[in-house]
């Protein structure tokens, strides 16, 4: 931890209508989240989904400041990790927030990583027929993406997050204290997804990134300013095309070919999501390049950044047996973005300049996955 740590609490706004709600980010968000929640939300009940690791990293700061504010509350604990985006894992939460009499105006408070945000914002979406939901992220990846803009969800046998909704969090509390218990492998793999945001439209980010990545992972003040623009970087497309009809697809830069590697790899810890994020996007920049469309040099910048931020940038590097193409072309198949039955990539013109390409050639594609898995 720095010697100085800012106390301020940093705002991003994500201006959705009725849907409306705010980001906010800084130390001591837990400790404060019981007045919060008591002045946002009045007299009602809170439900909160956690995993294992998380309840005993971080729950104990969270209930302690509910119950000093008075707030009624119920706990429903999942195993940890990504194995717990499933039906059964589901299952377990609806029971849990049902058996706990949780009405329809209680919130569900979803204190986690990614796996708990998507899991449990799924839940409250078709709890009662939909329940208000509080994002409470723990992780790096969870405090620059997935509390933000309302993609709830779970895993098939067939593909990455292929059962879900649409849902927005009424609040997103992103406390950089909870950041200090997150192991330096998880915290690599959310900066992953900072790394996206640069490469997708914003090169001055990237060049940011590799200036104060350092600073970013020691802790010191870049940190906050790193998910503070991530966050605003991804509000700007989710207020653009809030389910995804066209220009928030680019968000799923690097995701086509990282959720297929995800798939076959049984979506374990053998690669977690921002790894195949970090692989994904190198290969993104990899078959641009192999397709003319991109300097060959931008793939190899990035691999150098993501390389020195810990994460694989190479299917090779995946701990294991080797991965067999045709189930990840299976994967690729049963994408959310297919088209009647076309492939959709994100694809690059060089870094910041990402663009979504209709109807890629699955041939080509195969090719690229053979070559690159050898
Ligand atoms: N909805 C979206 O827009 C969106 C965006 C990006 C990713 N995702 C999803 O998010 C998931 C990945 O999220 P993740 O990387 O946060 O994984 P995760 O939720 O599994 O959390 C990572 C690990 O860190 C532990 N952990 C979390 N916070 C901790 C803390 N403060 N202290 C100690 N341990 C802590 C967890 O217990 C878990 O073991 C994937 O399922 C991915 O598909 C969703
Ligand atoms: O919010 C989005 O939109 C994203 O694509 C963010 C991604 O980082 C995230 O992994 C998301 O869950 C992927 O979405 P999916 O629609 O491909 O499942
Ligand atoms: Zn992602």
């Amino acid at each position: 931890m720095p010697d100085e740590v800012d106390r301020s609490v940093r705002t991003v706004h994500v201006p959705l209508g009725e849907r409306a709600y705010d980001i906010l980010i800084g130390h001591g968000l837990i400790e404060s989240a019981g007045e919060r929640l008591a002045q946002a939300f009045p007299g009602r009940r809170f439900g909160i989904v956690t995993d294992m690791e998380v309840a005993q990293a971080q729950l104990p700061r969270l209930t302690s400041a509910l119950q000093a504010a008075g707030i009624g509350h119920e706990v429903v604990v999942v195993p940890a990790g990504e194995a717990s985006k499933s039906l059964d894992r589901l299952g377990d939460v609806l029971d849990g927030l049902l058996s706990a009499r949780l009405e329809r105006g209680d919130l569900v408070v979803a204190l986690g990583g990614g796996v708990i945000g998507d899991l449990a914002g799924f839940a409250a979406a078709i709890t009662r027929r939909g329940m208000d939901f509080v994002q409470m992220p723990t992780s790096l990846l969870a405090q620059v993406d997935s509390s933000v803009g309302g993609k709830t969800g779970i895993n098939a046998p067939q593909g990455k997050n292929l059962i879900g909704a649409f849902h927005q969090p009424r609040l997103v509390l992103a406390d950089l204290d909870a950041l200090e218990t997150l192991p330096p492998r998880q915290f690599a793999a959310g900066y992953a997804e900072i790394v996206k945001y640069g490469l997708i439209d914003d090169e001055g980010f990237f060049f940011w990134l590799e200036e104060n990545r350092a600073n970013i992972f020691s802790g010191g003040p870049a940190r906050a300013e790193a998910i503070a623009r991530a966050c605003a970087a991804k509000t700007r497309f989710v207020l653009a095309d809030e389910k995804e009809t066209g220009v928030r697809a680019l968000l799923n830069l690097g995701h086509t070919f990282g959720h297929a590697l995800e798939k076959v790899t049984g979506y374990s810890d053998r690669l977690l999501h921002g790894e195949g994020v970090a692989i994904g996007m190198v290969l993104a920049h990899r078959f641009s390049a192999r397709l003319g469309l991109a300097p060959s040099q931008d793939g190899v910048r990035i691999t150098r950044h993501l390389e020195a931020a810990g994460l694989p940038t190479e299917i090779g590097q995946i701990a294991g047996d080797k991965l067999p193409v045709e189930p990840m072309m299976d994967a690729i198949a049963q994408d959310k973005k297919v088209v009647r039955g076309k492939l959709t990539f994100i694809l690059t013109r060089g870094i910041g300049q990402a663009f979504v390409e209709r109807n890629v050639d699955p041939e080509a594609v195969r090719a690229f996955l053979e070559e690159m898995s050898a």
